[in-house]
């Protein structure tokens, strides 16, 4: 399907900035301080969850000042639309799991499908704890199981559609220096 070039600058010329990069930047330094104090003795193996969680784990991982391993695992459910469907597996993780600490980064908890079955998948496989890291937490009554929380939440922003820090419009904007909200959406 060919992608209209136009419509996609339109989006970013039209958006409404949430939050600003230097905003962004403070909401990860403080995860980093929150997970550097609980996570520093534990030898946690990091996935980042491909591809939104990128660009928050990048930046995250050069703040934590402690042994850890670094893999990714991905697991889709929008492809690239705006509503979700289905959880899709397009990569497991293949590094055993069994009697670890993992802390799973990902860019945003919407309906918080993904990273259920992601923290479930986790514990089927032997991992000890399984820890959560979001960049953002989006405000609905929608959530896959009403008290769902990530360990470690950024930022929190109203129910529209964002993108911006990993997180793409119809697989663009992906790269934006700030976090914004799709006019009318
Ligand atoms: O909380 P949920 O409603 O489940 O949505 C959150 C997930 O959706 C996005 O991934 P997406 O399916 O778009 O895959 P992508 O990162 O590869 O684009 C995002 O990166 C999260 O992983
Ligand atoms: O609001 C969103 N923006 C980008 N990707 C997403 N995946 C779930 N919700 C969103």
């Amino acid at each position: 399907m060919s992608v209209d070039l136009a419509h996609i600058r339109q989006v970013m010329a039209e958006a409404d900035c949430l939050y600003t990069e230097a905003e962004v930047e403070a909401a990860i330094d403080r995860v980093a301080v929150a997970i550097n104090a609980d996570l520093a003795e534990r030898n946690p193996i990091v996935f980042c969850v491909m591809n939104g969680g990128l660009i928050f784990a990048g930046k995250l991982v050069t703040k934590l000042g402690f042994p850890l391993e670094l893999s990714y695992l991905h697991a889709t459910r929008y492809r690239n639309e705006t509503q979700g469907g289905d959880l899709f597996w397009k990569a497991k993780p293949e590094i055993s799991l069994i009697d670890r600490d993992v802390l799973i980064i990902d860019d945003i908890l919407d309906e918080g499908h993904t990273l259920s079955a992601i923290v479930d998948f986790c514990h089927q496989a032997g991992a000890r704890a399984v820890l959560t890291a979001v960049l953002i937490d989006k405000d609905h009554q929608r959530k896959a199981r009403p008290d769902l929380k990530a360990d470690y939440v950024g930022l929190g922003c109203s129910d529209r559609y964002i993108f911006g820090y990993g997180m793409d419009y119809k697989g663009y904007w992906r790269n934006a220096a700030g976090i914004y909200a799709v006019k009318g959406l």
